[in-house]
């Protein structure tokens, strides 16, 4: 079928949220949200072949190695291996004490009970529940109406309340709760507070600290600008009651190619949690890219909380994982992320990093044409010198075109080498 002539007999737009007296624009952040791993429950959920358990393993350890301390480990009920894998953490003793276990549960009893058992005896977790209140899904997947779709969230809400109190008097794990409207960028705002507000009183014990509940505002599907996205959000933190006892978490998706955008913007608009994958995993075009998120903050001079000394050693992890490779290109992960193969930008990299050793490597900020950052911190080579002889060879080699590419900045534990290696199908663990 061809793309139509007019499309908006097919598609519709979003409908931009009337808030002229917005504030996240002109807003500039300055600390990094709370960063919350998806990677082993939404990223898991999105592969062709989901994780072992042996893989999950891994792949935790590397997040708890990169600092990360709130990890959605599973959806317990959904698959043995989940199950196995939450208790094998547990009973392995291989969560750290300041880490928060994260579970996904849908608003049904048998399941949520499913869920809280798979946790029960681990210091800390964080309950998820969630069920999706778009117009869309009242309609056409569960036929439910606004009032139904409540009663199903405060329901169970007061169910995960009643089987988290039983296993903590049994077991002694501290609990947290997270709810997600699910589909929140495609609810009716207002609809969206309504729900949470009733939440809110089912879950009754809304504090401050490690007592906020935690809401997220899942865009499911982006289906609207980032700047959209941003407005939902502040409209949400502004009209939600005791601001001070919640914290606002984000998982946006990338269905439009915006998901850094928008959490970045959501942040502005008052987020304190940012929800996502290590290089993007996740359903369809995947969930928001963590170590991008984390990384742009840090070339503003933030510091993220999160670790990425050496990219490639996590990059490898989470290609062998998910068995789906890292863009050469992709930001700040990617293999090719600090390469540049013109002769004016190798030569402007080659005179800025004389000047940077000219001057003394610590003694000013980081200002180097075409290098927005020092890809030494994420333990890549950033040795121009011995790259530069290469060009005549490399021209010849255009000329003849034989080759399509050369690299300038490999990762350090690699060395130079050329041409560029194609690690596709070569993930297996
Ligand atoms: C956006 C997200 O990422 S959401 C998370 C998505 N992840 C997953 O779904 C994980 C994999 N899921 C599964 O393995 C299964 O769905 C399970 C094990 C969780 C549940 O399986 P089943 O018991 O077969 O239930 P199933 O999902 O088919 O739904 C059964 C019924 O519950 C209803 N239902 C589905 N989701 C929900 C929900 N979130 N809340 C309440 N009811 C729901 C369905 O409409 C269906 O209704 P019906 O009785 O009229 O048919
Ligand atoms: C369960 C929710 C948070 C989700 O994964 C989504 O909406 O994308």
């Amino acid at each position: 079928m061809p793309m139509l002539a007019d499309p908006s007999i097919k598609y519709k737009p979003y409908q931009p949220l009337h808030l002229p007296d917005r504030q996240w624009p002109s807003r500039v952040k300055c600390a990094p949200p709370i960063w919350l791993s998806t990677d082993l429950r939404d990223g898991n959920q999105a592969l062709a072949q989901p994780m072992t358990v042996a893989q999950k393993m891994v792949f935790f350890e590397t997040l708890v190695q990169c600092g990360f301390k709130e990890i959605e480990v599973a959806y317990p009920a959904a698959s043995d291996t989940d199950f196995n894998f939450v208790r094998e953490l547990i009973e392995g003793d291989k969560v750290p004490d300041d880490v928060w276990l994260q579970v996904l549960t849908p608003a049904r009893e048998d399941l949520i009970k499913r869920t809280v058992d798979a946790v029960a005896g681990c210091k800390r977790a964080i309950i998820h529940m969630y069920n999706a209140t778009s117009c869309l899904f009242r309609t056409v997947v569960f036929r439910n109406s606004k009032e139904e779709t409540v009663r199903l969230a405060v329901k169970h809400t007061a169910i995960v309340r009643r089987l988290t109190e039983e296993c903590t008097a049994k077991h002694g794990t501290v609990f947290r709760y997270e709810y997600s409207p699910e589909t929140f960028s495609q609810t009716e705002p207002e609809f969206a507070i309504e729900v949470c507000e009733a939440v809110k009183a089912a879950w009754g014990k809304a504090g401050l600290g490690d007592d906020r509940i935690i809401f997220n505002l899942p865009a499911t599907v982006e289906i609207g600008p980032p700047n959209h996205y941003a407005d939902l959000v502040e409209h949400f933190c502004r009209h939600i009651s005791e601001r001070e006892k919640i914290i606002i978490s984000l998982h946006p998706h990338n269905d439009r190619g915006t998901s850094i955008a928008a959490a970045e913007f959501g942040m502005l608009a008052g987020a304190d949690r940012v929800e996502g994958c290590l290089f993007g995993n996740g359903e369809r075009t995947g969930n928001v890219d963590l170590v991008n998120l984390a990384m742009n903050l840090y070339t503003q001079g933030i510091a993220p909380g999160v670790d990425f000394s050496d990219i490639q050693a996590v990059v490898d992890v989470v290609t062998a994982c998910n068995d789906l490779p890292v863009h050469q290109r992709h930001p700040y992960g990617g293999e090719l992320a600090f390469a540049t193969f013109s002769e004016h930008h190798q030569d402007a990299i080659k005179r800025g990093l004389h000047a940077l050793r000219a001057q003394g490597e610590h003694t000013g900020p980081w200002d180097i044409p075409y290098l927005p950052m020092d890809p030494a911190d994420l333990g890549r080579i950033r040795d121009a010198d011995f790259r530069i002889p290469r060009v005549a060879a490399l021209r010849a080699r255009h000329a003849a075109q034989e080759a399509k590419s050369s690299i300038l900045y490999y990762p350090a534990s690699r060395g130079p080498r050329l041409p560029v290696e194609d690690t596709r199908g070569n993930h297996g663990l």
